[in-house]
């Protein structure tokens, strides 16, 4: 990949598939052509608008690397897991909150290179903000036209993050035995921007999601200083066999030694 020419082009596609997107949300809900997907979320006319324009910009610049997504055809496992490199993407994170209206929903393009996510950009169609994080760079933050380096931040006395639609008895007990001093319920990977600019310190995640649901968010999140595993500690892989994903804990590194001692027993 080339920074300087790569990066702005990967985040006017996640750009123009956030238009595409507001202009379905500001339309009438009787417009929105609600269905039910096979794992039970919804799907809309916003997701299949997003999921083409990011198939198409993606393909007319990196012809040569496969794309996975949430909107995609599957690729059965046996061809997958030959794609050494390829394009993770959730179109539409946050259906739930699309639906509901409250702005909490995102577009996520990541790089995925040997079983991790190097490469990160999170659109946020309501607010016009974006996040991207690159593997051993950092992460970024640009709003207003301004771009910035974001940063996880460590506190001994830390904020959580959790989802608002998705939320599990197992996610609060977790959350009790460290000390925290907030929790913020939000949608879509929005959780992972709010560690990787060190709004927030720990996110543990008990209920499945999709590698497609955290790719990007993991990237930047990991690129800002923070760290990413599975709930017992162990490394949180892309491309498995089967694409939901297990609990996982996104925190800052000063809680490591809390974390570790709760993940034995989770
Ligand atoms: N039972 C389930 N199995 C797999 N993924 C699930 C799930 N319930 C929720 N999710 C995932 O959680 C995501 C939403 O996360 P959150 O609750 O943090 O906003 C959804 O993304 P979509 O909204 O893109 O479908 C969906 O992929
Ligand atoms: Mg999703």
């Amino acid at each position: 990949m080339d920074k300087k020419r790569d990066i702005p082009a990967i985040a006017d596609i996640a750009r123009k598939a956030g238009e595409a997107i507001l202009d379905v949300y500001h339309t009438d809900t009787d417009q929105w052509e609600i269905q039910q997907k096979h794992d039970n979320s919804p799907l809309t006319l916003a997701d299949t608008v997003s999921h083409r324009i990011i198939a198409d910009g993606l393909k007319s610049i990196f012809p040569a690397i496969p794309m996975l997504s949430e909107e995609g055809k599957d690729i059965p496992y046996e061809k997958r897991k030959k794609m050494d490199r390829y394009w993770c993407v959730d179109p539409l994170d946050g259906t739930k909150e699309f639906i509901s209206r409250n702005g909490e929903f995102t577009v996520n393009i990541a790089l995925i290179a040997g079983n991790e996510p190097v490469f990160g950009v999170i659109y946020v169609p309501v607010t016009g903000v974006l996040y991207y994080g690159l593997k051993d760079e950092g992460s970024f933050k640009t709003e207003g036209g301004e771009t910035r380096r974001i940063q996880a931040s460590p506190s001994h006395n830390p904020v959580a993050v959790g989802s608002k639609s998705h939320k599990t008895a197992e996610e609060e007990a977790f959350l009790s035995s460290l000390d925290i001093r907030d929790v913020v319920s939000i949608g879509s990977s929005l959780k992972f921007c709010l560690i990787a600019e060190g709004k927030a310190q720990v996110y543990y995640r008990h209920g499945p999601t999709m590698e497609w649901d955290t790719a990007a968010g993991h990237a930047i999140a990991v690129a800002s200083g923070a760290r990413m595993t599975q709930a017992d500690g162990s490394a949180f892989v892309y491309n498995k066999p089967s694409l939901v994903n297990g609990s996982f804990i996104c925190y800052s590194v000063n809680l490591h030694h809390k974390i570790a001692a709760l993940s034995s027993g989770v």
